[in-house]
């Protein structure tokens, strides 16, 4: 596992499925020179997802190889496909960025912070089970999908009491000024303990 120095962050965006934590996270993230960790899965891509910059797109059996190798520091399985972080893609953003973001699910937000402890900052990203249904239909997911995906809302949302930020992503604009305001304060005191 990659030993973090005394001031790399990882901020941790977590949520239901289609509260916006991905877009929110690459627009504070671009205005505050964060780099992504990218996942890797074996669940196949979307129309619009690209390969190395969604997700890395990988077989069943090249995910259990690296897995037999210890190349993942966390892995989950989310409708039936396989999701797992290296510890060496952590290693590698950090070298070019002091902060590095990742967008996972309660299990991956939990295992991040027991591995990494006060270096994690973890952020909830949220809407209404309604607001997202209305999203999900408009990027074109079947109602099977929908209702998959929305299964596990509670679960996801109950996880706000151990996270450090909330947002409620309704307007956003109003959401991305907030939390990059909120992560700002993290990468300035960082900024502010050099001196
Ligand atoms: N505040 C908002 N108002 C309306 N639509 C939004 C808002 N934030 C995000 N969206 C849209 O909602 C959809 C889901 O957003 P996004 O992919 O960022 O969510 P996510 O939480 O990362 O979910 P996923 O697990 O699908 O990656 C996208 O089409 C995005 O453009
Ligand atoms: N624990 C982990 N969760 C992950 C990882 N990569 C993505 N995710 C989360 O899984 C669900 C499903 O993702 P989707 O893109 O298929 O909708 C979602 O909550 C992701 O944030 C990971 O490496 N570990």
């Amino acid at each position: 596992m990659y030993a973090l120095k005394e001031r790399e962050m990882i901020f941790v965006f977590t949520g239901p499925h289609g509260a916006g934590r991905k877009t929110v996270a690459e627009m504070s993230g671009s205005t505050l020179g964060m780099k992504q960790v990218i996942s890797y899965t074996t669940r196949p891509p979307k129309a619009t997802e690209v390969d190395g910059q969604d997700y890395h797109f990988i077989s069943p059996a090249q995910f259990v190889a690296a897995q037999a190798a210890n190349e993942f520091i966390e892995v989950s399985t989310v409708n039936d496909h396989l999701y797992g972080i290296k510890s060496s893609d952590i290693e590698q953003m950090f070298k070019s960025s002091g902060s590095i973001y990742l967008i996972l699910n309660r299990s991956g937000a939990q295992t991040l912070k027991q591995l990494y402890n006060e270096h994690v900052v973890q952020v909830l990203i949220y809407a209404d089970k309604e607001t997202l249904a209305e999203r999900m239909r408009e990027s074109g997911d079947s109602p099977e999908v929908i209702a998959s995906y929305l299964s596990h809302y509670e679960e996801e949302i109950a996880y706000r009491d151990q996270c450090d930020h909330v947002f409620e992503n309704v307007d956003l604009a109003h959401t991305v000024f907030d939390l990059s305001k909120t992560l700002d304060q993290y990468l300035n005191r960082n900024l502010l303990d050099l001196d």
